[in-house]
């Protein structure tokens, strides 16, 4: 049996950043992973996604363009080169994953690991120990229990896709739902969304949910709210027949199911190290993503916390500095995590929506706006911006702050920062405005 400092299952997002920084500070790590270096992010998740965002707005850029004098082109998409490209991109990254955990001088083990007992695992047959374990083996996609469900895809089918459906069905309202469906949407499928409850983006301010369904249906994503699939059937001509609750079948060249995720925690053989995982897979832990066993963590999407990548990486970053740094305080502050969903329009939030601060506050003070910004004058694409501020106490802390509009993913970070400091409605009114911007909004709100 071969024997580390620390081992590490999983090799996405979370696995690899504490891996890393563990063999950083001087600790021998062994890192497993059953399939592609970089995880959901790299491989299934973020960078592909964002990928197709991008080549979803060069779409409407193209179909802007006449507004501002240019001759009006054909966009026509050759899905199967943006796919080729997209992949060759994503496998320059797995190899740069690889190459900076072997400059690190991490181990990498391909293959499944399962719990031997606490303080040991098992890929292969192979045995390794430590006294120090991280699980970091994210989450997959569930798709519902109803029949036909197989004929269906979830987000990995969507990025296995080689050619572009003209009819698509969405299933779902979170955040791979609007997500999937912008992306539809601006490289020219048709969209229907079926939506179980009455709104997209449920637990957002309302302002942002409201914004966004409004401006996707306005480009023409038909959202059927208050919708369940009852049935999914193949047509003789190979299109789909989708059986609902609130209206007559839809017939749909790919129906893509984003209704939610679920931990990969059931094939650990968990109870060998003396844990479990609830329903969705999710494993307790504390402030310190300590388990209930000592010496085994857990880190990332299999927490149930914000399942984003930089908290997975910043949980991993300080678990290692906890554990070889010997800075026994340093941990992860799950509060105030700023967040992005690239939809169309993109959004940017964070901290707390109005509602919340309602429930939190005595005083709450909100300020508003909605404009059209510059760059949509001269196109007769309108989209709109909308920007929330929630503002709490007598001196106005600024506890929440919501965009949704073109930009509001590069916007978001800055203000994450000065939200984090603690700013005042008053630091912003003093801050001056960069001319002429959309964020400039944000500190001239009165
Ligand atoms: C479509 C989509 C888009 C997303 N977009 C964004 C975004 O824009 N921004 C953002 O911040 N987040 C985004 N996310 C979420 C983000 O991808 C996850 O929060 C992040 O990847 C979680 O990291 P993790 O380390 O917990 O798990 P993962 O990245 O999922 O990595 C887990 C790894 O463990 C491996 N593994 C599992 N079981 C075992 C085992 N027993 N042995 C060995 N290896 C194992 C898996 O193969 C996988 O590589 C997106 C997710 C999806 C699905
Ligand atoms: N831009 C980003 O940062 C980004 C992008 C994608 C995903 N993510 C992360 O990944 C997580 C998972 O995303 P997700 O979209 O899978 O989950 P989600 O929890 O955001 O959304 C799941 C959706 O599916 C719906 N749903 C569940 N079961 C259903 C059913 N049987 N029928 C109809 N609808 C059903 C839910 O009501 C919800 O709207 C997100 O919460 C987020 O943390 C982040």
């Amino acid at each position: 049996m071969k024997t580390y400092d620390y081992i590490v299952i999983g090799g996405g997002s979370g696995g690899v950043a504490t891996a890393r920084r563990a063999a950083e500070y001087g600790a021998r790590v062994l890192l497993v992973e059953a399939a592609r270096l970089g995880g959901t992010c790299v491989n299934v998740g973020c960078v592909p996604k964002k990928v197709m965002w991008y080549a979803s707005n060069i779409a409407q850029a193209m179909r802007d363009a006449p507004g501002y004098g240019f001759a009006a082109a054909t966009v026509s998409l050759d899905w199967a080169t943006l796919k080729t490209r997209r992949d060759a991109y994503i496998a320059r990254l797995n190899g740069i994953y690889a190459d900076m955990l072997g400059k690190a001088g991490v181990e990498i083990v391909h293959g499944f690991a399962r719990f031997a007992d606490t303080h040991c695992i098992e890929v292969d047959g192979q045995r390794f120990s430590a006294p120090h374990i991280v699980i970091a083996t994210g989450g997959r996609p569930v798709v519902p229990d109803i029949e036909g469900a197989e004929l269906g895809i979830d987000s990995d089918g969507f990025f296995a896709l080689d050619h572009q459906p003209r009819r698509v069905a969405v299933v779902g309202a979170g955040y791979i739902a609007v997500e999937l469906a912008g992306v539809f949407n601006g490289l020219g499928s048709e969209v229907d969304m079926l939506v179980r409850g009455a709104q997209l983006l449920r637990p957002f301010d309302a302002l942002l949910r409201d914004e966004l369904a409004a401006q996707m249906q306005q480009d023409g994503v038909r959202i059927h709210f208050g919708a369940q699939v009852k049935r999914v059937a193949r047509e003789a001509d190979g299109s789909l027949r989708i059986e609902r609750t609130d209206g007559p079948p839809l017939q749909v060249d790919a129906l893509v199911w984003a209704t939610g995720r679920r931990a990969n925690t059931d094939r650990l053989n968990l109870a060998a190290a003396g844990l479990a995982a609830d329903a969705k897979g999710v494993i307790a832990t504390d402030a310190f993503q300590n388990t209930t066993t000592p010496g085994v963590y857990a880190i990332g999407d299999i927490t149930g916390h914000a399942e984003l990548t930089p908290v997975a990486i910043a949980a991993g970053r300080k678990l290692a500095a906890r554990l070889f740094l010997d800075l026994p305080d340093s941990r992860l502050d799950y509060d105030c995590i700023p967040t992005v969903v690239f939809s169309h329009p993109p959004i940017g939030t964070v901290g707390l929506t109005e509602d919340e601060a309602r429930d939190r506050f005595a005083a709450v003070k909100v300020y508003t706006t909605r404009f059209t910004a510059m760059a949509h004058a001269l196109t007769e694409h309108r989209p709109k911006t909308a920007m929330k501020l929630v503002c709490a106490g007598d001196d106005e802390r600024i506890v929440g702050l919501h965009v949704i509009g073109d930009g509001a993913d590069e916007m978001l970070q800055g203000f994450a920062v000065a939200v984090r400091m603690g700013a005042r409605k008053a630091d912003f009114d003093r801050t001056l405005a960069i001319h002429p911007t959309s964020a400039e909004e944000f500190v001239t709100l009165r």
